[in-house]
């Protein structure tokens, strides 16, 4: 008869690596001795851990952040398709060290964009971050309490501003205003109650708002009952390098768009 450690230890059996999420020094320190590579994946490599990669953003949904930990390590070489990685997660906050243990096959079709969006894209992955969580955060409380849509283009400037005209003045014409400074996100709150797009530069200067973008929607294949937004969106990230980031009137939620396909999407509530 098997004890339920000797059952278990199955899912451990022939793993090419061990990724640690967000895992505290001493918890780390804990795997020194694994006879597998640790892979740590967090915000900060606190640890000093050899193999790490970058989470810029805290995925909420466990699938999103082991994907993106994975898809990191693939891009970093840490991991190969075939290679089979058991992953140390937390589901549940607030528990100090991980609670779960995931076991992964990596494969080719994992590679979801989610990495490339945030590493290899001519905006600053700060940047990126910031803007995600200014679109999270109106979607959480909308606008006054009602729901709200907003659109982000992100990154590659110059060209978004060739492919778009102005819809009304531009309250940014001559400041220079960051994304992530506080009262800039006040700001950004408050004229996402009008129409058009922001315009994001690669470092996070806030170029314009009240953009009416005008790519051409050739090949950009979004998925159907989303709207001219979200269609607007979607093809300017396969005009330009920039990437899109949609928050929805209609579902509440928030889509990142690059290459003209859709990447990612987030429910704000679950933030
Ligand atoms: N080409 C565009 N450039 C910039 N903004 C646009 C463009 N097309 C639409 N919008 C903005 O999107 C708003 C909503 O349009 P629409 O309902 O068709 O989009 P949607 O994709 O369904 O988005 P939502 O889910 O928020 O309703 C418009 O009022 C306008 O502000
Ligand atoms: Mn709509």
């Amino acid at each position: 008869m098997a004890t339920l450690r000797d059952s278990l230890g199955d899912f451990v059996d022939g793993v090419d690596g061990l990724f640690l999420f967000s895992p505290s020094a001493a918890y780390y320190e804990r795997f020194a001795d694994a006879d597998v590579p640790r892979v740590v994946v967090a915000d900060e490599n606190d640890v000093g851990a050899e193999s790490f990669v970058e989470l810029p953003l805290e995925f909420d949904n466990v699938r999103d952040r082991l994907r993106f930990g994975v898809e990191g390590a693939m891009e970093h070489g840490f991991v190969a398709a075939g290679d089979t990685v058991a992953c140390v997660i937390s589901v549940f906050e607030g528990g100090g060290d991980a609670d779960s243990l995931v076991r992964v096959r990596v494969d080719e079709a994992m590679r979801s964009g989610i990495y490339d969006l945030f590493t290899d894209s001519r905006a600053e992955p700060g940047v990126i971050r910031d803007v995600f969580e200014v679109a999270i955060d109106l979607g959480k409380k909308g606008q006054k309490g009602k729901p709200v849509g907003a659109l982000f283009v992100v990154g590659d400037a110059g060209k978004v501003m060739n492919k778009s005209r102005p819809l009304s003045y531009n309250p940014f014409e001559k400041s220079h205003v960051h994304v992530g400074d506080p009262i800039v996100n006040v700001m950004l709150k408050e004229f996402s109650r009008l129409d058009g797009a922001f315009i994001v530069s690669d470092s996070g200067k806030i170029v314009s708002a009240y953009r009416y973008l005008e790519p051409s929607a050739e090949g950009v294949d979004i998925p159907k009952g989303l709207g001219a937004r979200h269609m607007a969106g979607g093809a300017i990230t396969r005009d330009t390098n920039a990437i899109a980031i949609v928050l929805s009137e209609s579902d509440g939620m928030v889509r990142a768009f690059k290459g003209g396909t859709l990447i990612l999407e987030i429910d704000p509530e679950g933030y």
